[in-house]
């Protein structure tokens, strides 16, 4: 076993699909949130277990959308997920098509599902459409339900397919039996690799963990005590007992890396002249808000002398952006209550902004 330099673990190698991942290359598409699952431990929020697609952050009204995405991130290939995209295949097949036929083969598919809907028919669909990997995360901790057990008897039709094959699961403290019984069962069908997940919690998982005993590791993370640990085992395990590889993915690869690769190859697609683009790929710039928004453009390019080509109106948030060094000097010419910022923002679809400071 290796700690990678992403923050995380490997044995053997790391799967196709979560190379380009880690680089920030991978364009997330999340075909749908219906799931024919119930995991306790389910982080999707309650809009996001809607039928609803994306690309990244960005909704999709039709393909366009995803292409464009993908364009903006220079991505070299996606992870497809959901909920389950098996439940609406049709569409998931419509997606992996349009993204091999924009961007060539060699963009690299990988799609995540439970198995369940994984029949003869919808598996032989995704693999015509060029999908290149699936990764099974069937119920492995109801194993008495028919769920689990439909899951594990789809999951050896995928074998009849040339595409890389591995399982996905959450460490789930305790847990740990379970897993290798799941490693042990890929191993035998001639797998490639077992994906292991810190377990982490979100809004809406939180009080199903806490119920459970499971605790956060500090205030600042949201993984999962005891979680690494329980993974660490089954990889030191898998080792010896397996040939499968295993790759033991945290909270802090997805946060610290992963993300921050991907901000960063979008920030320089999307980086207005008057942005600067920080190390973690965030956007950097002033802004100047006042009630009357067309009043204050022309005082600042009338009376204060400022270079159009410096300014941005931006009438959906409310504010004029522009350069921090320019917001710096009007901020001192300037009187009455026209408030300036340095605000710092995600470059992704929905601009979430994370940090904003006062120009006083
Ligand atoms: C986010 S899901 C997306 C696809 C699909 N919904 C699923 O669960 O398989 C991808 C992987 O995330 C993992 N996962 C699910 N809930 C998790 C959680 N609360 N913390 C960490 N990983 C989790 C599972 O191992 C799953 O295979
Ligand atoms: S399979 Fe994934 S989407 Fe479905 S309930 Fe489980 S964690 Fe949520």
């Amino acid at each position: 076993m290796k700690e990678t330099k992403y923050h995380s673990y490997v044995v053997g190698e790391l799967p196709e699909g979560c190379k380009l991942c880690v680089n920030g290359a991978k364009l997330v598409l999340f075909t749908t949130g219906i799931c024919p699952r119930e995991c306790f431990y389910c982080p999707l929020s309650p809009w996001r277990r809607e039928d609803v697609s994306y690309a990244n952050e960005r909704p999709i009204k039709n393909v366009n959308d995803i292409i464009e995405e993908a364009k903006i991130q220079e991505a070299l290939g996606a992870g497809v997920t959901g909920g389950d995209p098996l439940s609406r295949i049709d569409r998931t097949v419509k997606y992996i098509r349009t993204l091999k036929e924009n961007f060539g083969k060699r963009f690299h598919i990988h799609l995540y599902t439970t198995g369940l809907l994984a029949t003869k028919e919808n598996l032989e669909k995704l693999y015509n459409a060029g999908l290149d990997e699936i990764r099974f995360h069937p119920d492995i901790f109801n194993p008495n339900s028919n769920i689990f057990q439909k899951e594990i008897e789809n999951i050896k039709g995928a074998f009849d397919f040339e595409w890389d094959i591995g399982g996905e699961v959450p460490a789930v403290p305790g847990q740990e039996e379970r897993i290798k019984w799941y490693a042990e069962f890929l191993d035998k069908q001639g797998a490639k690799f077992l994906n292991i997940n810190e377990l982490e919690f979100s809004e809406t998982n939180l009080d199903a963990l806490l119920s459970r005993g499971l605790r956060t590791v500090s205030d600042e993370s949201s993984a999962i005590k005891g979680s690494l640990k329980s993974g660490l085992t089954i990889l030191e395990w898998g080792e010896k007992n397996t040939s499968l590889n295993y790759h033991l993915c945290t909270a802090k690869l997805k946060d610290a890396i992963q993300l921050k690769n991907r901000l960063k190859r979008m920030a320089k697609n999307v980086a207005r002249p008057y942005m600067e683009i920080t190390q973690d790929g965030t956007l950097k710039f002033a802004v100047a808000e006042y009630e009357n928004l067309m009043e204050l453009y022309d005082l600042l390019v009338n009376d204060a002398k400022v270079p159009e080509e410096w300014l941005y109106l931006n009438l959906k948030k409310r504010r004029i952006e522009m350069p921090i060094e320019v917001a710096e000097e009007l901020v001192d010419a300037i009187e009455g209550d026209v408030k300036f910022y340095v605000v710092e923002e995600y470059p992704t679809w929905d601009r979430i902004e994370v940090e904003r400071i006062p120009l006083l």
